[in-house]
């Protein structure tokens, strides 16, 4: 494309469309078509999340306290994609979320209250939203099950202080804790039983399933490939800071099973991070780590050489984030994924475009400009899978869901980190808001997926691999849409609508 303009000549390559000076972001830009000769159902998303960590799915939830934790962590697993756990806690608490998710091949977390056989029930609330508790020798998950204790019995109760023994249920069978999905629902089936608890070979009780639980989601799209660790368990990610105390929360991550950890930066490019990496590349050389956040080739540079293994690229566009107002730095997330991408990929370092994803159109765009995964936080936040509880807001049924700068984040229990022990003057660069049910991830994410898939196909991209073909080719052509263009692109003109995209 280096010759004469010529007539024919039609859109904008990318390398074109993006040294102009100007920050785009997804929904500046569109792709235009190419050549469909595959169905949709042909094209794979599968990909990597960094160097030596494959994934079936495209999708990574953020490290953020109202995104992930271990039910979100399990079910973006068990759909192909992965969570990374968020280091707003205690390095011993955040472990021990790792180690929950890694102890089950299922893609949802009950966690269950544990009485003891002579422990009295006094409130609702003991029983943790669920509808059974165990019962355990001691009344913790370490011992033996001896009964199973339902709401409604106890609800029934004229008399609440008696000892659970008087009215618990029997124990059921158990099952072991590696079954996975299918072997659960055959469990169940097979025994005739409404709920079983999941007993690792050690004998710690990891959860209780329920039968209700297994038939909602068959009633779900069928789940793809797991995400799976070399140690045939759940791939789990989590996150770490660049403190001196991030050193041992690193090897309680590890020691729980992390797989993979991201060193979780705004600014990614600075002296505490490249020391960061090096100590975890140093000592943990088999694990992936993940750098960032970048937005320019020169931040890139200095993490690919510090020895990452994957980079997460975005500035400021996170939906709860402040950065760019605050500090004015930051970058429109369609230029540094493009120009983060084009440079990673001579070094073999898979990018991750994190902030912004708000549709399955902005999740084609970020893959087709050179990301080979997504990671989002408001678009799962508002899932049954993230941590919190539904509120009413105006009528609306929400989730809270915060910014990790936030000062709510920041403040949280016994976190020091984002306070900056040397920083006396706290500015939140990020908000707390709250987003409306979505319902399950492993309802929504496989409708997701499939509407990427169409998307690839009308831009003629079978795989992730032959989209960053066309965009390097050339082939790719795209073009900035003018706000006329964008509300074009829009629904318009209707005195009403609904959307209902499933
Ligand atoms: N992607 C984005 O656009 C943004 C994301 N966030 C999120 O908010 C959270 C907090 O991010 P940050 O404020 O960047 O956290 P951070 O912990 O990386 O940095 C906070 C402050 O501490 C300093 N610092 C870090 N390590 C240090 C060390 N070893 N010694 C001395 N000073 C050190 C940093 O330079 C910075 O001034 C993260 O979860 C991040 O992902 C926040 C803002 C923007
Ligand atoms: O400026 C910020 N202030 C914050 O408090 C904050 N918390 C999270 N993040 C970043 O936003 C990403 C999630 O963005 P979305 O909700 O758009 O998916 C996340 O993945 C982060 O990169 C923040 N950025
Ligand atoms: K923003």
């Amino acid at each position: 494309m280096n010759g004469p303009w010529s007539e024919l000549e039609d859109g904008f390559a990318a390398g074109r469309l993006f040294s102009q000076g100007v920050s785009y972001t997804y929904d500046d830009v569109i792709l235009l078509p190419h050549y469909i000769d595959f169905p949709a159902d042909a094209v794979d998303l599968s990909t990597r999340l960094s160097r030596r960590v494959p994934l079936s799915i495209p999708c990574v939830a953020s490290p953020m306290d109202t995104v992930s934790e271990a039910a979100m962590a399990v079910a973006m697993a068990a759909l192909g994609g992965a969570a990374i756990v968020h280091g707003n806690a205690s390095p011993a608490h955040q472990a021990a979320i790792v180690r929950s998710a890694k102890s089950r091949r299922i893609p949802f977390v009950t966690d269950p209250a544990f009485f003891s056989p002579s422990d009295r029930i006094a409130y609702v609330t003991d029983f943790n939203s669920a509808l059974y508790a165990l019962v355990t020798e001691s009344g913790t998950a370490k011992s033996r099950v001896v009964g199973v204790v339902a709401l409604s019995d106890w609800e029934s109760l004229a008399d609440k202080n008696v000892p659970v023994s008087e009215y618990m249920r029997p124990a059921p069978a158990s099952a072991p804790a590696s079954c996975d999905f299918e072997q659960v629902a055959a469990f169940l089936a097979g025994e005739g039983l409404e709920y079983a608890p999941l007993v690792a070979v050690d004998g710690e009780v990891v959860d209780l399933v329920m039968a209700e639980q297994v038939e909602r989601i068959r009633s779900f799209p069928k789940l793809g490939v797991p995400s799976l660790g070399p140690d045939g368990r759940f791939l789990v990610g989590a996150a770490i800071g660049t403190r001196e105390e991030d050193k041992e929360r690193l090897e309680l991550l590890v020691k729980a099973g992390a797989n993979v950890v991201v060193v979780d930066s705004s600014q990614g490019n600075s002296i505490y991070q490249i020391d960061m990496i090096k100590h975890a590349k140093n000592l943990y050389p088999q694990l992936d780590v993940i750098g960032g956040n970048v937005v320019t080739i020169a931040q890139a540079q200095n993490l690919i050489k510090a020895g990452v293994d994957g980079l997460r690229v975005g500035m400021g566009s996170g939906s709860i984030c402040t950065t760019q107002e605050v500090c004015a730095v930051g970058r429109g997330q369609a230029t540094a994924v493009y120009k983060v991408a084009s440079f990673a990929k001579d070094h073999d370092v898979p990018v991750i475009a994190d902030g912004g994803i708000a549709n399955s159109g902005h999740i084609v765009k970020a893959l087709v400009l050179g990301a080979s995964t997504v990671m989002m936080g408001s678009f799962l936040a508002g899932s049954h899978e993230a941590p919190g509880v539904y509120e009413y807001q105006n009528g609306r049924r929400v989730k809270k869901y915060r910014g990790m700068g936030s000062l709510e984040a920041m403040t949280k229990g016994s976190d020091a980190r984002y306070l900056g022990d040397t920083l006396k003057l706290k500015v939140a660069q990020g908000v707390v808001g709250a987003v409306a049910d979505k319902g399950s991830i492993l309802k929504f994410i496989p409708y997701t997926m499939q509407a990427v898939k169409q998307g690839f196909q009308d831009l003629g991209a079978s795989s992730l691999q032959s989209a960053h073909n066309l965009l390097q080719s050339e082939v790719l052509r795209l073009e900035v849409r003018t706000g006329a263009a964008q509300v074009e692109g829009g629904i318009h003109g209707l005195v009403s609508y609904e959307k209902k995209p499933f």
